[in-house]
């Protein structure tokens, strides 16, 4: 698989060359303009000054155009670099395998998202810079040949010497940037605990102190230390070229010049190359880290994007009106890894009929929630089968097949739109649910949204209840839904909306600790330690 930076300059190979090309072009009129100078400053009297001038008023402005022309070139190729990133993580994310993106995790992607495409996104505006002064140092070296060959080869050897230690301790620093990428991976966990802990770490000041020093606090200082330690080896061996730069210097004034005939011209013209060129070298020098950092976070992008398979993405067609379902065989493992301990779930053969009221209960742990998600195809079996009216259902057709379900899991979401299909009377039909679940009053449906999210727990469950009416799918599956609900709603729930939704043909699985409706379903189905016991 190709990297996301390879896949980013490929994928805008035309405008980078155009605007590496510019770039070169500044690089080049600005050695020209060295050169005019020089010519200026080492000319003897008489010499045609006026033609002089001209060139170098043209050649300056021509270096100024380009410079402008191939940075504006490079934003934009880092923004739109930014934007593509950001698109393609999110499409990654949006049709991950829903395990797979558990494993990874939120910070992660997080991450990845924010900073890491950040970084990456700098990399293409360091480029004209690194491509610029490269070219200046280049075309200075070209000069000082031209002004004397012994000059240039010790020019030559200077900037070896200098590769070969930046070289080196680019190896050194390259392992603390990347170390301190990995630990922003973690930064991002403890950012979250951050605002979704707020209440908690408010409740217990100790317990706040102890999180901001040695979780939050320790995180931020492990990556503020590698991330310094890898710049600073970094712009140490900026400063060793630069002290290359000066002994360079040293050994051409006093050493190689000597007693030349003409000392005080050749002196000149090497003094104006080497000053010319010290700024160059060190942007050259400071700019190359700022690629690494770049490279550094393409690699966490990959990880992420790694551990992230694309799926296919075929649009499914209209679910069925009507669903059977039977799990045949099936069977789920988590392994957790920190107690080297696996759960299974399964085998469990289990059938589902359109019309049918199933409740699913059992103990904390048992395994409902996992079955849950075997159901509704979040989860693939790792054996077994699922038929879906008569058809076992294959990689192929695993995301038709979710397209069967509405699900609302304790830990839902609640869209800020409801996100209908165009031409459907979403704000008529979801005013008359509210209605139907005494909300009436509180919110509404306007223009395809809630007009508030900000309500108690057990209202925003009765919103998510709406969401999932308004989607009308044949098997609807609610996960310890009534839990929040006050007794009289609770009562409406079981009594009178799951009736209702029996009724209308839907194939209805209700997780539940509430034994006292247990009587109204028609299927109850126990769990202990992620085994069906009993289906009554
Ligand atoms: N995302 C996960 N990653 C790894 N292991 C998990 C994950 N979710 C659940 N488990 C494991 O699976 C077991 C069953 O969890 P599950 O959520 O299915 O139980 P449950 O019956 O729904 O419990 P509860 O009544 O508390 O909601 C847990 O004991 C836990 O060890």
């Amino acid at each position: 698989m190709v990297g996301v930076l390879p896949h980013l300059v490929q994928r805008s190979r035309r405008l980078l060359i155009a605007a590496a090309a510019t770039s070169s072009l500044a690089g080049v009129f600005s050695v020209l303009l060295l050169t005019q100078i020089n010519a200026a400053l080492t000319a003897s009297q008489g010499d045609a000054r006026t033609e002089s001038a001209l060139r170098f008023a043209i050649f300056a402005v021509i270096a100024m155009a380009t410079q402008m022309v191939a940075s504006v070139m490079f934003e934009r190729l880092s923004q739109s670099a930014h934007a593509s990133l950001r698109g393609f993580i999110s499409g990654r994310v949006l049709t991950a395998d829903f395990r797979r993106l558990e494993e990874v995790g939120s910070p992660k992607v997080l991450s990845a998202l924010s900073d890491h495409s950040a970084k990456v996104a700098e990399f293409f505006t360091s480029v004209p810079t690194i491509l610029t002064n490269a070219i200046i140092v280049i075309g200075c070296l070209v000069y000082m040949a031209w002004l004397s060959w012994p000059v240039f080869l010790l020019g030559v050897l200077v900037i070896a010497l200098g590769s070969l230690g930046y070289h080196l301790a680019h190896l050194k620093a390259i392992r603390h940037l990347d170390e301190a990428s990995r630990e922003q991976d973690r930064l991002f966990d403890h950012f979250r605990s951050l605002v979704e802990g707020a209440k908690e770490l408010r409740l217990n000041h100790p317990k706040s102190q102890r999180f901001s020093a040695d979780v939050l606090g320790a995180s931020v200082e492990a990556v503020r230390r590698e991330r310094a330690h890898g710049m600073s080896i970094f712009v140490a061996s900026a400063s060793w070229g630069n002290f290359l730069i000066y002994a360079f210097i040293g050994l051409v004034l006093f050493v190689l010049v000597g007693d030349a005939p003409d000392r005080a011209k050749v002196m000149t013209g090497f003094a104006l190359v080497f000053v010319y060129m010290v700024a160059p070298l060190e942007m050259l020098l400071v700019n190359l880290p700022k690629a690494n950092l770049a490279r550094s976070s393409a690699q966490r992008i990959d990880d992420v994007i790694h551990g992230l398979p694309g799926a296919d993405s075929r649009v499914p067609a209209e679910p069925p009106r009507a669903v059977t379902v039977a799990l045949e065989g099936v069977q789920h493992r988590y392994y957790h890894e920190a107690s080297d301990e696996v759960f299974t779930l399964g085998p469990i053969d289990l059938r589902f009929e359109p019309g049918q009221l199933t409740f699913l209960v059992g103990g904390n742990g048992s395994g409902k929630t996992t079955l849950a998600k075997l159901i509704v195809g979040l989860y693939q079996p790792e054996a077994g089968r699922i038929v879906v009216n008569g058809n076992p259902v294959d990689d192929e057709d695993r995301i038709a097949y979710r397209q069967c379900f509405s699900a609302i899991f304790s830990d839902f979401h609640l869209f800020d739109r409801l996100l209908a299909a165009p031409g459907t009377e979403v704000d008529t039909i979801g005013n008359r649910l509210l209605e139907k679940l005494h909300l009436r009053n509180k919110v509404q449906v306007r223009d395809g949204a809630f007009t508030t999210r900000a309500l108690s727990q057990g209202q925003r469950k009765r919103l998510a209840l709406v969401v999932s009416y308004l989607e009308d799918r044949p098997f609807l599956v609610f996960d310890e839904w009534a839990a929040d609900q006050d007794p009289v709603f609770k009562d409406v729930f079981y009594r009178e909306l799951l009736p209702e939704l029996r009724a209308q043909g839907k194939t209805v699985l209700v997780i539940s600790h509430d034994d006292r409706y247990f009587d109204l379903a028609d299927q109850v189905i126990r769990m202990e330690n992620g085994k069906v016991v009993n289906v009554g």
